[in-house]
């Protein structure tokens, strides 16, 4: 019978801790639950570990480094050796890939094998292992040199943590939409383009046009390697503009259901991701084409030249409200952002493609088209003055444009903003710099709904109209949203990366 008191326990012989394996006779290697961390005493450690690292604190004989585990990328044991590869901070914007080897011997190859499995659990989490991607490169995305960027920063992670790459670049304009349409499901977990956000508007729309475009919406995820000037899917799925990081987002997301919505004009219904926008933004950044070579700044610069103008797009709107309170709005970000339990979630992979066996095409629109006479509940907004329109699906537009901090990946709403056109200068000025400070969401003349669908009918003849970016014809359309129809590679299941309202 054992003792209650452990001092008289009969004393167990002392056994290496699972977390901690020693290599290479004076380097311990200690997991814990978020990073990697390397004690090494060896004299000669500096010429013979060949790297730094981000967090280093060294004397003589030893020195201590800390890798999250997020940056590891991958670990194998060779004849003679163990081997790390994570990707390493080098500055600010970019990572690149690092290599730790370890001499060891024969006897010892069990229990490192043993660890490095561990490591590479806990490294990866729910986040699969070596996707298998096809990447597209726009030769023509952003200033042109997505080719470039994609091999200098973001192939070497992608390669480093062994995803499998089939590389394709796009020939001509819808070339994606093709690709997307005919892409082999069986052997793609993802499609990373190579571009700004007008290819991945493209690969949502090539999958859902396939007779199982709902199945093949929920299999293959789509990414973004930041090419071109506004890279919404990155930021809001990463947090970052940089290629590499964006890369080891990659490697490391998880598989998150988001709401895509169905845009329908005339006899046509094309899927939006992102945003749809009528009034300043869409001319700020459609009209603007002319002056790309000005990078992220056209759009400001396009913005101010409307906002002097103070110009007003004049329109009917009539929109399908579920919440018009911020307070509610806050509400609503705050619980589901915090829910944690994901076994509950009815947004599961299994569940989502299930339910594209039963009813394979996209799901039927509950609200009919622009064609269809308004549902009779459905608000009406004054659109006389409209300043203004912006939808969002995802928070942040570009950098530092978190325009929709309320929106979340799949609660099955999208964000409706309107501001009037009439709005003193100074307050629409006012407006741009509180976009960056999060005051925006909270200011009297923002006016913000969360909304299942809306219909916009413009009252002129010309102008423009913004998906995704992309210009769609100057006429009546009506949107409504899926909840979690397509799927990206993320950070995070629940929220993007954007600070929430305050
Ligand atoms: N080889 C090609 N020749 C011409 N157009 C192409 C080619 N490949 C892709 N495209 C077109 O480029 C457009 C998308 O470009 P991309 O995704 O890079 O966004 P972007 O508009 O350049 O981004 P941003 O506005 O953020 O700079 C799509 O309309 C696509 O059809």
């Amino acid at each position: 019978m054992s003792s209650s008191n452990p001092a008289l326990e009969p004393s167990e012989p002392p056994r290496q801790h699972d977390s901690t394996i020693i290599v290479d006779k004076a380097v311990s290697l200690t997991l814990s639950s978020d990073s990697l961390l390397i004690v090494d005493d060896r004299s000669h450690h500096k010429s013979a570990r060949g790297c730094c690292a981000p967090f280093k604190s060294s004397t003589q004989s030893e020195s201590t480094v800390a890798i999250s585990l997020y940056n590891i990328l991958d670990a194998e044991i060779n004849p003679t050796s163990l081997v790390i590869t994570y990707a390493q901070h080098s500055h600010k914007d970019n990572v690149t890939v690092t290599a730790l080897r370890y001499a060891i011997g024969e006897t010892e190859k069990p229990a490192i094998e043993a660890w490095m499995t561990r490591l590479l659990d806990l490294a990866y989490g729910s986040a699969q292992r070596r996707k298998r991607l096809k990447v597209l490169i726009n030769p023509h995305g952003g200033k042109g040199n997505a080719a470039s960027l994609y091999h200098k920063y973001g192939a070497p992670i992608l390669a480093a943590a062994r995803c499998h790459l089939d590389v394709q670049t796009t020939e001509y304009n819808g070339h994606a939409i093709k690709i997307a349409e005919e892409l082999d499901l069986d052997a793609y977990d993802a499609v990373v383009c190579c571009s700004g956000d007008g290819l991945p508007y493209e690969v949502f729309n090539g999958l859902g046009k396939r007779s199982n475009g709902r199945e093949a919406l929920a299999r293959v995820a789509v990414a973004l390697l930041p090419c071109g000037s506004g890279n919404g899917l990155t930021w809001n799925c990463f947090g970052t503009g940089s290629n590499s990081i964006a890369a080891l987002g990659i490697v490391k997301g998880l598989r998150t259901p988001i709401d895509l919505v169905s845009v329908t004009q005339k006899d046509s219904r094309t899927l939006s991701f992102l945003s749809q926008s009528f009034g300043i933004v869409a001319e700020s950044d459609l009209a603007t084409e002319h002056i790309r070579w000005m990078g992220a700044q056209r759009f400001t610069y396009g913005f101010l030249v409307r906002l002097l103008r103070r110009t007003v797009w004049p329109c009917d709107l009539a929109v399908k409200v579920v919440l018009d309170d911020k307070q509610a709005i806050k509400e609503h970000y705050k619980s589901f952002s915090l829910k944690e339990d994901e076994d509950a979630d009815s947004l599961t992979d299994r569940s989502r493609i299930d339910a594209a066996h039963k009813s394979p095409g996209l799901p039927k629109l509950q609200f009919g088209t622009v064609q269809d006479e308004l549902p009779g509940d459905w608000e009406v907004v004054s659109g006389e003055t409209m300043g203004n329109f912006y939808a969002g699906n995802m928070a942040i537009m570009s950098k530092d444009a978190n325009f929709f901090p309320a929106s979340l990946p799949n609660d099955g709403l999208m964000d409706v903003v309107t501001i009037d056109g009439n709005v003193s200068r100074s307050t629409s000025l006012k407006m741009m710099t509180e976009i960056e400070t999060g005051g925006f969401f909270d200011m009297p003349e923002v006016h913000i709904r969360k909304a299942l669908a809306y219909r916009l009918v413009p009252h002129q003849k010309e102008g423009y109209i913004s998906v995704d970016g992309e210009r769609i014809p100057f006429e009546a359309l009506q949107c409504e949203v899926h909840q979690g129809l397509g799927t990206v590679l993320s950070k995070s299941k629940r929220v993007y990366q954007a600070e929430g309202p305050k």
